[in-house]
Formats: C-alpha cells, structure tokens, sequence
C-alpha cells in the first residue's frame, strides 16, 4: 500500500470536448501527482468549435460537494474555474468559509476568474461579477485574470507590458492577497510576460510565445498548475513559477483536435509509448 498523495480540489465546469475547464484541472493534478477532487458547478455542451449552452448544477450541490471533499478527505488547496452564476459563487464562499478555504485559512485558494471560451462564449452571467469581486476576491489567495477578465473587472484596458502592472493594482485593490495578471492576450508583446503582484513587489514571469492557435485550457492549465505546487506546500511565488514552467511546456505541447482550436497537453510529462 502506498501512502495517501496530495490532495487538490477543483470547483469548475465541465466542457465535453476534454480540452479545458475540469478536464483540463483534473489532468494537471494527475501529471503533478496530486489526487484530483471536484465539485462541479454546470455541465458545458463544448467542442473546438466552441460552447453551445450550458446547465448549472444547483448552488446547494455545488456547496454539498465542497463539504463532503474536504471534511472527508482533506485538500492542500482548492481552485476555482467556470461558476456560471451568482448563487453558485455565494454557495461557494459560504462553504469555503465552514471547511476552511481562502487566504489566512488552512486552505490557500487560486481563484480564476472565468468568464468566457476562448471563442467568446459566455460562461458566467453579467450579474455574477459583482459577486466575483464581492465575496470570492476577497477570500482568495490568489486571482489569475487574463486581459479580458481585467477589463470586465476593472474596466482597465491592457495594451502595454506596462500597463499590466496598473491593472495588477487595480485587482489588487479587490482583495485577493496575490494577482497574478496573464499576458497570454498582449498579442503586440513577442513574448508571453505573466506578472505575479502582492501589494508591495512585483515579479515578472517571462515565456515564449509559440506560434500555435491551440491554447485552448491554457489558463485552467496554469491556475491547476499552481494549486497543485501549493497543494505540495510550496509558497506563492514557487507556485506561480512552478506554474508558469509547466504552462509553456502544455502550449509547446498543444495539438490540434476537431475542426476548431486544440488544447495545450497537460500530459506533456508522460512518455508517448505504445502499449
Ligand atoms: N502562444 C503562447 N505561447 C506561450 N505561452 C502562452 C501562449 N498563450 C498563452 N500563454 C501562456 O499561457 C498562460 C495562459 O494565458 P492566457 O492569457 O492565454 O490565459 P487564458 O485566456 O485564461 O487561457 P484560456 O485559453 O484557458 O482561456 C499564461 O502563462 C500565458 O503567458
Ligand atoms: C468549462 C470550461 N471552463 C473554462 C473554460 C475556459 O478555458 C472553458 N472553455 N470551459
């Protein structure tokens, strides 16, 4: 027999295609070696070629399954992905608050705004962001925004390497203890430069950018990533660099599927060997 590995949990939606959301979650865990728990907030109809409805799991089931993970079998970190909306996202903080998740608590927690595919599709309703910013963002331990979420959130409008640490601030100001701004979006930076920001000093977290269409799951790649390293005890900014380093490698990895956009490879770590 062998001893019990880390424990991570995921609380996001599903997308049927395999490529992002809990999917994606579920396969970083396993290839950082981290036992993968979910409680899964809607069921998404998805392909490569985009999301075309969603059903949402009622709030009190989302909570249900938050509690019976973590009094039972225990987590060292939790992430969120797709919440949909803003009854789920008040479940939520209510059970992050019975079984002790959220910054200052036992439980760090990464908390990733979705609010859209990569197609543009919308996962998570208008009346939701309020309780983004109201009830999650003050508990999180860290926020993971990309360009698009800043500018739903904040109204701040990145074009600039420069203008990330302005909205850096700005999500800050919201609550969470660490803002993590993606720049997977700056398409005018030959580079992809994360930014990670505690209020006090920044540090920038430089990449490559591949010349690939398929990054579909990259940010619920990242935010797995990251909760993984903290579920194994590492501190913040170990996280977000462990983080960061398996991200690169998913996208360097990515390969095409359907007729639409392809994800990035969360087993970029196994051995492709036949049988
Ligand atoms: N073409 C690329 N090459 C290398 N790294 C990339 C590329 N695109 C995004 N990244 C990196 O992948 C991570 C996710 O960034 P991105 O800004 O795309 O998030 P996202 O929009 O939330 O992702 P998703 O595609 O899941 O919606 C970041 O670390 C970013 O720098
Ligand atoms: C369920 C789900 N979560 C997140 C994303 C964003 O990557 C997606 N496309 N689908």
């Amino acid at each position: 027999m062998s001893s019990t590995p880390p424990r991570a949990l995921t609380i996001a939606g599903t997308d049927s295609g395999g490529g992002a959301g809990m999917h994606a979650d579920c396969r970083t865990f396993f290839s950082c070696g981290v036992h993968a728990t979910t409680a899964v907030t809607a069921v998404t109809v998805q392909n490569s070629l985009g999301v075309t409805g969603f059903t949402e799991i009622p709030p009190e089931v989302v909570a249900a399954q938050i509690r019976a993970v973590v009094t039972d079998i225990g987590v060292g970190a939790a992430k969120t992905g797709m919440l949909a909306s803003a009854g789920i996202i008040s479940a939520i903080a209510g059970a992050c608050d019975e079984v002790g998740i959220g910054r200052g608590r036992e439980i760090p927690f990464v908390v990733d705004p979705v609010s859209a595919s990569m197609h543009g599709d919308q996962l998570l309703h208008d009346d939701a962001l309020d309780g983004l910013r109201g009830e999650l963002f003050p508990r999180a331990s860290l926020v993971t925004p990309n360009l698009d979420e800043v500018r739903l959130l904040t109204g701040i409008e990145v074009t600039s390497r420069a203008g990330m640490l302005d909205a850096a601030k700005a999500m800050y100001e919201l609550g969470p203890q660490w803002v993590l701004i993606k720049g997977g979006h700056l398409a005018s930076d030959p580079d992809c430069m994360d930014l990670l920001y505690d209020g006090a000093d920044v540090v920038e977290l430089p990449g490559p950018r591949f010349d690939t269409r398929h990054t579909h799951g990259g940010g619920d790649t990242l935010a797995s990533a990251i909760t993984s390293a903290l579920a194994k005890g590492a501190d913040m900014p170990e996280a977000v660099a462990f983080g960061k380093r398996f991200v690169v490698r998913a996208v360097e990895a990515a390969y095409p599927l359907g007729g639409g956009v392809g994800p990035v490879s969360n087993f970029w770590r196994l051995s492709a060997d036949p049988i």
